[in-house]
Parts: C-alpha cells; structure tokens; sequence
C-alpha cells in the first residue's frame, strides 16, 4: 500500500564545528556519527515522525533536517536554504561560549535571508547593518515570524562541573529570550534523545509545534512554501526515509 507523507522543513544552524552533522544524524537516525565530514552548502536528513502520537489526530509527517554548514565562507550562498523554512534549530557547543553567543547572529542572519517581510532589514550599509544586528531583539523576531525554535547545546560530555564548568547558564540565554525549549547533550550517544527520555519528548513537542504551526498557516491561507503541496510518496511496505547528502 502507498500513502502520502506531508512534510516540515527545519534548519539546524550554529557555527562550523558546534556538532550539527552530528546532531541531525542522532535525530534523524538515532545513531552516533563517529567521523562526521565538513558540511559544504548543506546537508539533509529525514526522519518519520508522529505527529500528536497517541492521540486521534495521530499522523505521520516527513521531518526533513537541513544541516546548514556554519562556515563563514559560505555565509552569502546559504540563504538560499533558509527559504520555506518551518522552525529552527539553534545548536552551540557547551564548551565554547561564543557559539552561544553567536546564535543572536545565526537568528538575525535567517531573518534578513529569509526576507520575512515584518523583520525585512532595509538598510545596506556595513554601518547600519552592524546596527540592525545590535538591536535586534530575538524576542521580536519570534513573535513576529512565528517560527518555532529549539535550542540545543552539545558536547555535555565534555563538560566537566569542577574542571570546566558549563560555559553557559539556561537562565537568560538566547533559548529563554526566544521562549524556548532547550536541550543539552552529547551527541556521542545514542541513548541522548532515546524514545522515552525527556529530551526525546521536547524533541517530539518540538516537531509538533513546527507541523501545527505549518497546518494553521495554510488553514488561514497563508501558506507560501512548497513542502505540504510537494507530499512525498512512502511505501509503507519497508522503504526507508530519504537522505541526501551535501545537497
Ligand atoms: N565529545 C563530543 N564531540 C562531539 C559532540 N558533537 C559533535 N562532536 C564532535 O565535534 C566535531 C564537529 O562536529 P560536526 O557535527 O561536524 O560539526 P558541524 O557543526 O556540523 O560543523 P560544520 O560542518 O563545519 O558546520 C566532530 O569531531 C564531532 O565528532 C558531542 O556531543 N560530544
């Protein structure tokens, strides 16, 4: 028998080296990576996932993971992937404070990309684009754009409490500014987000939000992308989701 899968799209952004390749291989497959390649452009991953399981509403939807590489070389070529996306994923290394710091730029640098009209910069100038970016309120951004967000820190293993202490606090970050879940991980091990965890049902919430969020815009007709139209055909008799890589 052959159904048709809707399908969401989530970017996972963070600068180069924070774990993204790592992470979306965990989610999408629920396995370590253990030599990831540098992402050049992008790399996709597609998980199945219930949405609102066990309830009545219960429905399969295609999740597709686009691992947007975090190399500034390709920062003027990317936007090209933040079109249609439906949430997003920002991912720090624990370890690393800046790339928590810099996840105000990554947000900043999906909106004016994006060219989401309500946050659309109208400047052009490094002066004033510098500007834009130091006022932008993150806060502002999600109440405006309405895309769920999720943060996620990795690396947890190699947080140590005495020797090396968390290099970033929950309270006050970019995930609460936003009103954000967060989860903290290590990528290295599968049983991170296994099923039944709490940082698997955040996850699982997470995926709902994105995919309630995409079936309201197109209830209220404001469905500008082509994910729910372009459904992907599933053969449920033992075909796996999709992955393609460095696409
Ligand atoms: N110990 C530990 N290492 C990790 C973890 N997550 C990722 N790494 C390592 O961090 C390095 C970078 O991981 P990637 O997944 O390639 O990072 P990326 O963000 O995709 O990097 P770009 O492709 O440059 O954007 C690799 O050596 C991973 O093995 C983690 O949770 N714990």
């Amino acid at each position: 028998m052959t159904i048709t899968i809707d399908k969401v799209r989530i970017i996972l952004v963070g600068d180069s080296g924070v774990g993204k390749t790592c992470l979306t291989h965990l989610i999408a497959s629920g396995e370590s990576l253990s030599r990831p390649g540098w992402t050049v452009g992008c790399s996709i991953e597609v998980k199945l996932h219930e949405y609102k399981e066990g309830t009545p509403q219960q429905k399969p939807f295609f999740i597709e993971l686009f691992d947007v590489g975090g190399s500034l070389n390709h920062k003027n070529s990317r936007g090209v992937f933040y079109a249609s996306a439906d949430g997003i994923i920002l991912v720090h290394d624990l370890t690393n404070r800046k790339s928590h710091s810099n996840l105000r730029e990554w947000l900043f640098e999906i909106l004016s990309k994006e060219g989401k009209d309500i946050y659309k910069p109208v400047t052009s100038t490094v002066a004033q684009r510098s500007d834009e970016q130091n006022n932008f309120d993150p806060e502002e951004f999600i109440g405006a754009a309405q895309m769920p967000v999720l943060v996620m820190g990795t690396k947890l293993d190699l947080v140590d409490e005495k020797r090396q202490p968390k290099t970033v606090q929950k309270a006050g970050g970019i995930a609460e500014q936003c009103g954000a879940e967060e989860i903290w991980l290590n990528c290295d091990d599968p049983r991170s987000i296994a099923a039944g965890t709490t940082d698997a049902v955040k996850l699982s919430r997470f995926f709902d939000r994105v995919i309630e969020k995409k079936l309201q815009s197109r209830d209220n007709g404001f469905y500008g992308g082509g994910s729910v139209t372009d459904r992907r055909r599933y053969n449920t008799a033992g075909a796996t989701p999709y992955n393609i890589n460095n696409y």
